[in-house]
């Protein structure tokens, strides 16, 4: 087949340390908070029924209403060091936060654009104020920035006319001198999430994209950038025309998680959700079903199951707090990794058959496996099948190492753990110490 100049330079996972420490996160946050924060999904009393940070581009809002927002943006409670400390007894161990979102405001006073903090109320320099907070909690900083941008006026959707590609030509230079300026201001992010980037415009510059991931990663060497950037020299994203995944990660799962590991084809990954069913700015009313901690830390165990890592949305209100509902999803589902963080953090796929009780973990060069158990079932019977060659030697509650549980021999290469009777209203940890054999 044709080489392709702008596909993929790499087969298979980075094996650098940035890429192991980020392979190794296990649960992030996501922040989405902006000028579209300040609506919450309703104007004049009607709700948008889309994603509320898009709400600039309902039928129902006038954009002269929207564009002048920003004047207003004055998050009186805003405090990042609060923010941080959120995260941290969360048990996040990566922050991806929106430095500029489709509607093209900046939450950094950019030399680029007057649309930034730096014009509104605030001021204040949000970007840089979330990166040191997080990274003083120790809490690794990654920037989310928009490539659609429908405040600039050089923005195009596709490149039809030469006055599509003179204007696009020009909103390509202004969107490498922001990132350029986001890398040198904020030097201690770790990577760069890309979004905005589906239409046809960003589709046709596949040669731009590939020299400007180049230029990103010279400037900032380790720079960790998902498969949301580019689009190769034939418009493919994600995956080139040869099939190789483009990007340190994929980043297609947003939203939902892949069900079997052949669903990740051997690629490091992450997902991304929302608390409510959809929508990642902060929303007056969230419509619909949102989830609980429970609900969530399944996600969590799912993902790092499946070799990836779970990030989960917050957008904060346009005063700088959090709902109520999201400042209690954090404190609970931190009281349960504070105790079961061990079959999350640098955990990865086991590779033994997945069973109805949950969730197998295992760290690399260990000899234990993890059962992360959302379902006891009414036998309490927890049936364990290890990988081949591989005996199960012990089994006992990550909370009582020192109580091993039964483990009965099945006639085939699999035994049950009989778990004593008592409540399990909590997900809970088994350890399976292991040897080679059988
Ligand atoms: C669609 C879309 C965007 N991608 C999510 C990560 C949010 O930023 C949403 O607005």
């Amino acid at each position: 087949p044709k080489v392709l100049q702008h596909g993929a330079h790499r087969v298979g996972k980075r094996t650098d340390v940035e890429m192991a420490t980020w392979r190794g996160y296990g649960m992030g946050q996501f922040i989405h908070w902006g000028v579209y924060s300040l609506f919450g999904g309703e104007l004049n009393g009607n709700y948008y029924n889309g994603a509320a940070e898009w709400i600039r581009s309902w039928k129902d809002m006038p954009n002269g209403v929207y564009d002048s927002a920003y004047k207003q943006f004055n998050p009186s409670s805003f405090d990042a060091t609060q923010w941080a400390k959120m995260a941290k007894q969360m048990g996040v161990r990566y922050v991806t936060f929106t430095t500029k979102h489709h509607d093209g405001f900046c939450l950094w006073p950019s030399k680029y654009t007057d649309y930034t903090i730096a014009n509104s109320p605030c001021k204040k320099d949000i970007v840089k104020q979330v990166v040191d907070a997080y990274t003083k909690e120790g809490i690794d900083v990654y920037l989310y920035f928009s490539i659609m941008d429908w405040h600039n006026p050089d923005w195009r959707y596709d490149l039809k006319t030469k006055e599509d590609s003179v204007a696009f030509e020009r909103f390509k230079l202004f969107t490498k001198k922001q990132l350029t300026e986001l890398l040198q201001q904020y030097p201690q992010t770790k990577g760069l999430w890309f979004d905005g980037t589906w239409d046809n415009s960003w589709k046709k510059s596949g040669a731009f994209t590939d020299t400007l991931e180049q230029y990103l990663k010279t400037l900032h060497p380790g720079l960790i950038i998902g498969s949301r950037f580019r689009a190769d020299e034939f418009g493919n994203r994600h995956v080139d025309a040869t099939g190789v995944l483009m990007g340190d990660y994929e980043q297609g799962w947003e939203r939902k998680i892949p069900k079997t590991y052949a669903d990740v084809h051997g690629n490091d990954w992450d997902c991304v959700m929302t608390i409510p069913e959809n929508g990642w700015g902060y929303q007056k009313k969230w419509l619909g079903h949102w989830k609980t901690t429970n609900e969530i830390l399944e996600m969590t165990a799912q993902c790092v199951s499946l070799g990836g890592n779970f990030v989960l949305n917050f957008g904060p209100k346009p005063d700088g707090t959090f709902r109520p509902e999201e400042v209690e999803i954090a404190k609970e589902a931190g009281e349960w990794m504070k105790i079961n963080n061990a079959a999350i953090y640098n955990c990865e796929y086991a590779g033994w058959e997945k069973q109805d009780w949950g969730y197998y973990t295992k760290k690399t060069n260990e000899n234990k496996v993890y059962m992360i158990v959302f379902n006891v079932p009414v036998s309490r019977s927890l049936k364990v099948k290890p990988s081949k060659n591989t005996l199960v030697d012990k089994a006992y509650l990550l909370t009582a190492p020192g109580k091993t549980l039964s483990l009965e021999k099945l006639d085939y290469d699999a035994s049950f753990i009989q778990l004593p009777s008592a409540q399990y209203k909590q997900p809970f940890v088994i350890v399976l110490e292991t040897k080679e054999g059988g």
